[in-house]
């Protein structure tokens, strides 16, 4: 088996409830060595409960999870030191000074960053001698980067880790996952509402719904599952029309044989990830989900294709 057939997490039927609320009813699936995967979904799909599951932080109800070889619930220290995270809510480290911070975390590691590498790494050098009190939010998140990262892992949970930062902090830190994944060859699950992120990031989506993966596979193979769904914007004669339509070319032609030179301005857009997300959620809400509301009416303002 090479490294990148290895199976880094694996998951068979795994159920979590809240008292009497059942938020993951059979969440099945695998991550390979070296993958990025994003796991999306609406607030309270269940994201956050299944990392802090792969974390070892939260016991699961049923099911069966093994993470680097091991069941998170009874994981030990050196399994710890193989897993990064980054969570959702800050730990409070006010006290202490960013640069100190991160080379004392390095000493529970056996082959850490270079403390001033690591900082360097997240953006923090002009704030390396700064209290971490002292730190903005996005600031802050930088450093929850740089502790989920400080022993090397093999595998990284990111749970909605550009939340807070700014455009450039965002770039730097999508830099940053690709140097993780292609020079380090760290596995990486992250969970993120930003579509364009998860695009840009992930070699694969998974999609949690109704305590189920509702959709599995790179953006690509997600927008396959869906059809009709290009929109083809154009106007003629001074007025414009607007039309969704599942051959945005044959739309073309028909309007340049029938309008011929008068057709100007013709857009055609590809159905995004997120039309995609939409779609699949809004066709699972239809399907029993109660989460999200019905899918928005259909623009009916273009023209007839003939
Ligand atoms: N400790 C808890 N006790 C009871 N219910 C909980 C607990 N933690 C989470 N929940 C509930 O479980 C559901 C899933 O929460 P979770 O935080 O896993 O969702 P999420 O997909 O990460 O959401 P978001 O996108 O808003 O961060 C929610 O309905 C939440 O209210």
């Amino acid at each position: 088996m090479t490294t990148a057939e290895r199976v880094v997490i694996d998951v068979d039927g795994l159920r979590m409830t809240y008292g009497t609320a059942e938020v993951l009813k059979d969440v099945t699936f695998r991550v390979r060595h070296g993958e990025v995967v994003c796991l999306l979904g609406p607030n309270g799909a269940g994201k956050t409960t299944t990392l802090e599951i792969l974390e070892g932080f939260r016991t699961r109800s049923a099911g069966r999870v093994e993470v680097l070889g091991t069941d998170p619930a009874h994981a030990d220290e050196p399994w710890r030191a193989r897993v990064g995270v980054v969570l959702q809510s800050w730990r409070d480290h006010g006290r202490w000074r960013v640069r100190e911070l991160l080379a004392h975390l390095a000493l529970y590691y056996p082959r850490p960053w270079d403390t001033d590498e690591l900082v360097a790494a997240v953006g923090l050098t002009a704030q390396a001698d700064k209290k971490v009190r002292m730190l903005s939010g996005g600031q802050r998140r930088r450093l929850d980067v740089a502790v989920g990262i400080v022993g090397h892992p093999e595998l990284l949970f990111l749970d909605e880790p550009t939340a807070g930062l700014d455009p450039v902090a965002r770039r730097e830190f999508h830099d940053l996952v690709a140097r993780l994944a292609d020079e380090q060859d760290t596995t990486i699950v992250l969970t993120t509402h930003d579509l364009h992120e998860a695009q840009k990031l992930a070699n694969r989506i998974m999609i949690l719904k109704g305590g189920r993966i509702i959709a599995d596979g790179t953006a690509q193979e997600l927008a396959e599952r869906i059809v009709g769904e290009d929109e083809v914007r154009w106007s003629r004669d001074g007025l414009q029309y607007h039309r969704t339509t599942s051959d945005s070319t044959k739309l073309a032609f028909d309007l340049f044989r029938q309008y011929g030179e008068s057709v100007t301005d013709l857009e055609i857009r590809k159905a995004t990830l997120e039309d995609t997300y939409l779609s699949l959620v809004r066709q699972q809400a239809d399907a029993g989900g109660a989460e999200t509301g019905a899918a928005a009416p259909a623009d009916e303002t273009g023209e007839p294709a003939r």
